[in-house]
């Protein structure tokens, strides 16, 4: 007698292949053939395995065998022979085909339902198969785990079959009730198979592609979330490591002043008053349209009688499109006031100094580099448009205007008060830098043609509207930043609009940040944005030199000019001011930063506006980064600053690498990118 390898439930191999060879004998066969009512059958196979050294119940081989009919069921449907999977779903494949191809159909309830009646007949009840249970199949529901969705292409016999050899029959064979009278040439009952039932069998592939096909993308979304959240935790480790680092260094540059104080006390003394120069004496030596006259904030245009004439050679008109004359060269840039070595000293201002990239900086305690690749959002693909920055520019106006005098000044004749180009440099370098979206408020003979600048824009034609101000508002809401001045022009109406959609987004929280005519307008209103913590100046050496006498009413010193960026920062409620120039010189009132990544000799018009329309973004990117603890201990408005200056000028030094003397204000544009990348990215 074979020796029974069985332990427990589990069926060894061989005794499969036994069980196997035994049901697969041809009078099992028969018996089997479209018959439901099958324990006694079983009981037979259960006998004959008994006989070779296997003891298995009759409901343990019922059991076994339909696992392994389910399990080749499965590898023949779903089509896995050809790319040789069969064997691992169904081992015993050959067998199972050698044995079925002889029967007509396989039966899909001797699957589906517990065998029919067998269940209900078998005495020994049903027991968990160790092997089946490793197949994923749940015998003791008796039940595929398939839910019905495709229908078995699997046949009945329309007739009963009759079942030509003998089986033994046990007692039980009184309980089977055939549909049918007629008996077999062996005297058998022979059944008409029931009508089949409702089918619950459906092809089992596609619902476990299907349940497949979900597990992988839950898995997918699994690991992506946490993955999320280990970026989340490495930039929260980052920046503790970062503010500490910044701790220690402020410590480190305190320790070291109170040295330093200590070492020389005369340091302390406030510096000798410098010469002072007025703006007309600075516009006189810039140019033909200077004006001796102290200005009021309330009642001059100061701005208005130096106004660029057509004869200025840097007036961006077009007719003075030419090269600068080579007398007005060294005076461009303060002539050398920035780089002066006289303004270094003071006890009140600390300086510090940038040039291209982190590493060059010589500063003590702000990393200003640093803080501006921290506040640069990362791209992902979690994010939808407008997320990362949806930027208002108001400004772009074109019309030939008779100019209404602000002041008692006569007016020297008619003003083209004509920009598109300034509206258009500041809204695309706020989208080449990363907003999503970028809005320009302009006049409407002047929206046609921004639009036509570029397909990229949204251009509202509403500046000159009855109702700009509450069709402006509209978007509000919607905007993370504004920029006001490019190409504004000056006329009455425009310049109330102005002050009106100021004063709203002030009310909005929205970070603003002016320049151009927006200047003009601070500088007859300055409260108009006075002490906003989010908004920034930007004003040209010209620009600033107004505005100082405006708030002063006394000349400005220009061969202190670090002392005079103080100064207006103080009498405009600390605001952030940008100084434009050989160095950019940018203060919110307490320090003194100044950028000095290398330009060129350049200076076309234009790039102020790539300053403003960057520095927009910028300013909400610091914003929204001071917001959620990203920045602290200093200003996200001078954060923004920094950054917008290194960029323009990083941008002005690429392009003009390619095109020298040519370089324009949109070669600079098409180097936002590259420009970004190696200061912020690398
Ligand atoms: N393509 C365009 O449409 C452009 C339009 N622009 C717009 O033109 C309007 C007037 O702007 P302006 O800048 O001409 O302002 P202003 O009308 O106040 O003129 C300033 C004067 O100062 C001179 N100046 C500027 N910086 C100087 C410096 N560092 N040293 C010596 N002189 C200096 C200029 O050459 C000019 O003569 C604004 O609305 C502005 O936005 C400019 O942004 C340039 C480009
Ligand atoms: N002498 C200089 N050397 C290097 N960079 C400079 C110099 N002067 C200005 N810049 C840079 O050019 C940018 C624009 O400054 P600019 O003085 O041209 O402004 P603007 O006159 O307001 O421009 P716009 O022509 O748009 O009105 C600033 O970011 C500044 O850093």
């Amino acid at each position: 007698m074979q020796a029974n390898t069985t332990r427990g439930f589990l069926w060894s191999d061989v005794e499969t292949r036994t069980l196997l060879n035994i049901w697969g004998e041809q009078d099992i066969q028969a018996a089997l053939d479209g018959n439901f009512r099958n324990s006694f059958v079983y009981r037979d196979v259960s006998r004959r395995l008994a006989a070779t050294g296997f003891d298995r119940t009759p409901e343990q081989c019922r059991v076994r065998i339909k696992s392994l009919k389910r399990q080749y069921l499965l590898a023949k449907e779903g089509n896995l022979r050809n790319n040789g999977q069969y064997h691992k779903i169904c081992k015993f494949y050959d067998a199972m085909e050698r044995i079925l191809s002889n029967r007509p159909a396989l039966d899909p309830r001797e699957l589906m339902d517990g065998g029919g009646g067998a269940a209900e007949e078998a005495g020994d009840g049903l027991e968990e198969d160790g092997e089946d249970a490793q197949d994923g199949y749940s015998e003791s529901m008796g039940e595929c785990l398939y839910p019905a969705e495709s229908e078995v292409k699997l046949e009945y016999p329309n007739v009963p079959i009759p079942v030509p050899v003998k089986v033994t029959v046990g007692s039980h064979s009184s309980t089977v009730r055939p549909h049918h009278s007629g008996q077999s040439a062996g005297g058998l009952p022979v059944r008409t198979p029931k009508r089949p039932r409702k089918r619950r069998s459906t092809f089992p592939m596609e619902r476990l592609m299907e349940q497949f096909l979900q597990q992988s993308a839950q898995a997918e979304d699994a690991f992506y979330r946490v993955e999320e959240q280990r970026l989340a935790a490495e930039d929260g480790r980052r920046e503790a490591e970062h503010a500490r680092e910044l701790h220690m260094l402020q410590m480190l540059g305190q320790m070291f002043s109170a040295v330093s104080s200590a070492a020389t006390p005369t340091k302390a003394a406030p510096p000798p008053r410098p010469p002072v120069i007025s703006s007309a004496s600075l516009s006189h030596h810039l140019g033909p349209s200077g004006h001796a006259r102290r200005p009021s904030p309330l009642t001059d245009c100061p701005g208005q009688q130096s106004r660029p004439q057509s004869t200025d050679p840097q007036t961006l008109g077009i007719s003075g499109g030419g090269a600068r004359g080579p007398e007005l060269e060294p005076s461009r840039g303060g002539g050398g006031h920035y780089g002066s070595p006289g303004w270094g000293a003071g006890s009140l201002v600390f300086e510090r100094y940038y040039s291209l990239g982190s590493s060059a900086h010589r500063g003590m305690d702000d990393d200003l580099p640093s803080l501006v690749k921290s506040i640069v959002p990362p791209l992902t693909s979690k994010k939808h448009k407008g997320q990362d920055g949806r930027i208002g520019i108001i400004g772009g106006c074109q019309e030939y205007v008779k100019r209404a005098v602000l002041n008692t000044e006569p007016l020297s004749g008619p003003r083209c008060d004509s920009y598109t180009g300034a509206p258009y440099f500041a809204a695309i370098s706020a989208l080449k830098v990363g907003a999503d979206l970028s809005h320009v408020f302009c006049t409407k003979d002047a929206a046609t043609v921004i639009k036509s600048y570029s397909p990229e824009l949204i251009v509202h034609p509403v500046l000159d509207s009855p109702h700009a101000v509450e069709e402006i508002e509209k978007w509000l809401p919607r905007l993370h930043g504004l920029v006001v001045g490019p190409g504004l022009g000056r006329e009455d109406l425009l310049l109330k609009n102005a002050k009106e959609v100021i004063e709203r987004s002030k009310a909005r929280d929205i970070p603003i940040v002016i320049d151009a005519d927006g200047l003009w307008l601070v500088t007859q209103q300055p409260s108009v944005i006075q002490g906003y913590p989010k908004g920034i100046l930007t004003p040209n050496i010209m620009e600033f030199t107004r505005l100082y006498e405006a708030l002063h009413h006394e000349p400005m010193n220009s061969t202190d000019l670090k002392s005079s960026v103080l100064q207006l920062s103080g009498a405009l409620g600390n605001l952030t001011l940008v100084l434009k120039g050989e160095q950019d010189l940018i203060t919110d009132g307490s320090k003194v930063y100044s950028c000095s990544v290398e330009g060129s000799g350049r200076r076309c018009g234009g790039q102020g506006d790539l300053l403003s329309g960057s520095m927009g973004v910028l300013a909400h990117w610091a914003h929204s980064a001071s917001t959620a603890g990203r920045i602290r201990g200093l200003n996200p408005s001078v954060v923004a600053a920094f950054g917008a200056c290194s960029l323009t000028r990083q941008c002005n030094s690429q392009a003009f690498q390619r095109h020298r003397r040519s370089t324009t204000t949109s070669d600079m544009i098409q180097e936002i990118g590259t420009a970004f990348r190696k200061l912020f990215e690398s």
